[in-house]
């Protein structure tokens, strides 16, 4: 059971001013409030809102222009931020937090933004927009007399994620450029700049039947006279670019020149880049070969012009003769690293046309996959300066969760991974911000824990019951019928487990986080064999294309992906086994999340509403709301604090001041004597010297804070109705101008007003006055639309509001301040003795 809010946190929006929250956790926790607010900021453009330390982004839609939110005033505004810690939401702002923790050494030495949501979102824009935004940071941090080569490394390292996504999107139902891969990109830093990338890949999604940009691109990009170098013909149909859109020409075009430049900033050379495109062409061809059924066995369909032209131009691309090509296609060979047993090698023929595309399909599959890694590390390479240092910040881009009419493996790989990802953002986030809060007793019990059970639980059938069913049926040599199979796992399962996972008129449903997905089994196990044929190698050694051949040998010196030990090689073995490592890699760094959503029209053109409370529940955000709303929004470790404010106080004059309940004012000189007299909280607001003779002195004291036994003690926002009659304020000051000469109580300089329960004091020793009574000296100005008042002595501004008076523009949302009298180093929370003199900017 939570602990009650504090009533003052708990006073109608509206009191607050709606349109400066940019802060869920200053809602109440409705729903339907949250889902108003969200879509009302979109419409105004505002598409980042902080969910506490969680950046929640929406995607736009082409509906909204978010232009403004990235122009290069944007651009130095972050990169100049001062305030890391309450700036306000933004992607650049995470990204400017990640690299100020990294740079200035605060927590881990690894930080990484971890960007998760659904397909289409908004993760790959965002991830780009980070890289871009620390490309800018990267270029003010280094010196002109500092390498060349390092002062350019960011603008290559944006290029070269350009390229990378080049070649792992595709068009989908949902995104026209949906990433088909996960990765995390790794800058490292030394000296406060970037000096190398490494990106790591963890997750490809089943390439085979997607279509690739990177091929459109090729087709709509490269002259006529190039494209028949590969045989390649604008005009011509391939079954590999069947569903590409011919009207988006112009678009694709300008993809290419962007790839081509990437490639040129990569450090391709242009002999590199057209091998490139030449194992992208032969691929197209392999694409068009089709198979008909010949007596008992299989073989090429020769009798079509398309399939026999494609075998034609493959062979000739690859450098293998045609008889070579269609042994390799059609049939299997037994044995084939035996050398000292050669006699017993021999070619099984495949009977089924099924078996013949499958197996051409995953040739097709693995040498993309082979061009890819050979494209990785060709960039990791050129762009990691041999070098890697401890300290480096990571953007993880993983594709997002998909539901379509039809799934197969692909969307189970998919769902799988952003299950696991999901599952440790509740583990981590959600289970140790309720450790963090009962810890502060701020919570006693919650409800977090059943929903962490419940992802462990989900999880758990998934690997075990689910993936080693369909592994080990991958490893079964005879046949077997995967719909009896999967009966079979789902009748065992108990009452519990069949919530998470059942069966339905052949498909399989798994009850994933973000609602119920089926998956057909069709062509399940041999996709999940992933059974690259074995004699591949052997038979690509004899093609006379050196690039083909060292491409085809370069999977064991690949460095830059997860290497799977299992011997098990099905794919979603593999895609676990990276999952693992890269949740692994993920426990020893500090995280920042970034969740995506993307509101949809309905029918009626209205929000679709009920699908966006669900993406946001999917996403974590009703998770985390009740756990952000017990913390505070900004948190400062103790170090972050002590730093921040111990630089403010060698600024400052060297004796504080407090006041007592009767204002006299005393000096004394050890901050934690301020412990013992909480009332103090604003101090010296007047800017004109370091002489304290000279100086007014603005003091707020706090009844609430009387009570030393109060623990957390807060400034406490107060509704208008208890700020009594704030033109007696004025007229006070008018009345202390007026009177100067005559009145000793002034020429004491105090003036005390009381605010309900709260007393403002205002203090002046050998105040200036005005030289004539016209000038006013004191005034108070009262903005009835922000609520809040605006206190002017002399050059100096203050703002009050509800209890609070304040140096700065009023924060948006109600501040409150945790304090203890002893904390851990690690401890967010500011032990009391530690309160120095510049508490006044917390406000
Ligand atoms: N902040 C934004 N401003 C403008 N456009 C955006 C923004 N975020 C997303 N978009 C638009 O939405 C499209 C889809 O976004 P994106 O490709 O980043 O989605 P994704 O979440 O990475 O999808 P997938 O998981 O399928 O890769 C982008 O092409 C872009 O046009």
């Amino acid at each position: 059971m939570r602990k009650a809010m504090p009533a003052a946190l708990q006073q109608p929006i509206s009191l607050i001013g709606r349109e400066l929250i940019n802060d869920l956790s200053a809602l109440p926790e409705n729903e339907d409030i949250i889902t108003d607010f969200l879509l009302e900021r979109l419409q105004r453009g505002q598409i980042y809102t902080w969910v506490g330390s969680l950046l929640l982004t929406l995607n736009p839609n082409n509906e909204i222009s978010t232009s403004h939110l990235y122009n290069s005033s944007e651009f130095n505004k972050y990169t100049n931020i001062s305030d890391i810690y309450e700036a306000n939401p933004h992607i650049f702002t995470v990204a400017a937090k990640a690299h100020y923790n990294l740079t200035k050494q605060f927590g881990k030495s690894c930080q990484v933004i971890i960007i998760s949501g659904e397909t289409g979102t908004g993760k790959t824009y965002n991830a780009f927009k980070c890289l871009q935004f620390l490309g800018a940071v990267n270029k003010n941090s280094v010196q002109p007399s500092q390498d060349i080569c390092t002062y350019n490394t960011m603008i290559k390292i944006t290029d070269a994620c350009r390229l990378i996504s080049a070649f792992t999107t595709a068009c989908t139902e949902k995104n026209e450029v949906s990433s088909r891969h996960g990765q995390l990109v790794r800058l490292h830093y030394k000296g406060g700049s970037t000096h190398s990338l490494v990106v790591y890949s963890y997750a490809d999604k089943d390439v085979r039947e997607k279509l690739l940009e990177n091929i459109f691109q090729m087709i709509f990009g490269l002259a006529n006279a190039q494209l028949e170098t590969f045989y390649l013909s604008k005009d011509d149909c391939y079954d590999i670019l069947s569903v590409v859109d011919y009207t988006k020409g112009t678009y694709y075009q300008e993809g290419f020149r962007d790839t081509l430049q990437a490639l040129d900033i990569s450090g391709f050379e242009p002999d590199q880049q057209n091998q490139i495109f030449h194992v992208l062409a032969l691929l197209i061809h392999m694409g068009n070969i089709k198979f008909v059924k010949n007596g008992e066995t299989c073989a090429i369909d020769l009798s079509s012009n398309k399939s026999k032209e494609a075998l034609k131009n493959t062979c000739t691309l690859s450098s293998l003769t045609e008889d070579t090509m269609i042994e390799l296609l059609t049939t299997i060979l037994i044995n084939p690293q035996s050398t000292w047993r050669k006699h017993t090698s021999y070619h099984r023929h495949l009977v089924t046309v099924d078996a013949c595309r499958n197996r051409l399909h995953s040739i097709i599959r693995h040498i993309y996959d082979l061009l890819f890694r050979w494209i990785l590390n060709h960039i990791n390479d050129t762009l990691s300066l041999q070098q890697e240092y401890s300290q480096w910040l990571g953007i993880l881009d993983i594709f997002g969760f998909e539901s379509f009419d039809k799934n197969g493996i692909e969307q189970l790989c998919v769902n799988y991974a952003n299950e696991k990802m999901q599952q440790y953002f509740i583990e981590s986030y959600v289970e140790n911000s309720h450790k963090d809060l009962q810890e502060e007793g701020f919570i006693t019990n919650c409800n977090s824990l059943n929903t962490i059970n419940l992802y462990k639980k989900r999880l758990n059938i998934i690997e075990e019951n689910l993936f080693l069913t369909l592994n080990d049926a991958c490893q079964t040599p005879v046949g077997i019928n995967m719909s009896s199979i999967i009966q079979l796992t789902c009748k065992n399962l108990n009452n519990v487990q069949k919530k998470f996972l059942s069966e339905k008129e052949g498909n399989f449903i798994i009850e994933h986080y973000s609602g119920p997905v089926a998956y057909s089994i069709e062509d399940l196990l041999s996709k999940n064999a992933d059974k690259v044929p074995n004699e591949i190698s052997l038979i690509f050694n004899i093609s006379r294309n050196k690039f083909l051949r060292s491409l085809i040998n370069s999977e064991e010196e690949q460095q830059f992906t997860v290497k799977t030990t299992t011997k098990k090689k099905t794919m979603l073995a593999k895609l676990k086994y990276n999952m693992d490592t890269l949740i692994k890699e993920l426990s020893k760094c500090d995280l920042h999340y970034v969740r995506c959503v993307r509101p949809n029209r309905s029918i009626n053109n209205k929000w679709d509403r009920k699908d966006f409370k669900k993406q946001l529940a999917c996403i974590g955000v009703f998770d985390a709301l009740p756990l952000v709303k017990c913390k505070y929004p900004i948190r400062l470790r103790y170090r972050d604090f002590y730093l921040r404010y111990s630089k403010k106080n060698t600024g400052y004059k060297t004796t504080s001041r407090y006041v007592t309940n009767d204002c006299q004012m005393q000096n004394i000189h050890k901050t934690s004597e301020i412990a013992t007299h909480t009332k103090f909280i604003l101090d010296r607001e007047s800017k004109k010297s370091n002489n304290s003779e000279e100086e007014d002195e603005v003091f707020l004291t706090n009844s609430l804070l009387k009570n030393k036994e109060v623990h957390h003690s807060y400034f406490a926002t107060k509704s208008k109705k208890d700020v009594k009659d704030v033109n007696s304020i004025e007229n006070s000051f008018e009345t202390r101008s007026e009177s100067k000469n005559n009145d000793t109580k002034m020429k004491q300089g105090v003036l005390k007003k009381h605010l309900g329960d709260i007393t403002l004091h205002i203090s002046s020793t050998n105040t200036r006055y005005a030289d004539n009574d016209d000038e006013k000296i004191w005034s108070i100005y009262y903005d009835a639309e922000r609520n809040f008042y605006t206190i002017r002595i002399n050059s100096c501004t203050l703002f009050y509001k509800n209890g609070i008076l304040s140096r700065r523009c009023l924060a948006a949302i109600p501040i409150r301040m945790h304090t203890r009298i002893t904390c851990l180093t690690n401890s967010h929370i500011v032990p009391r003795s530690a309160l120095p003199q510049g508490l006044q900017d917390c406000l």
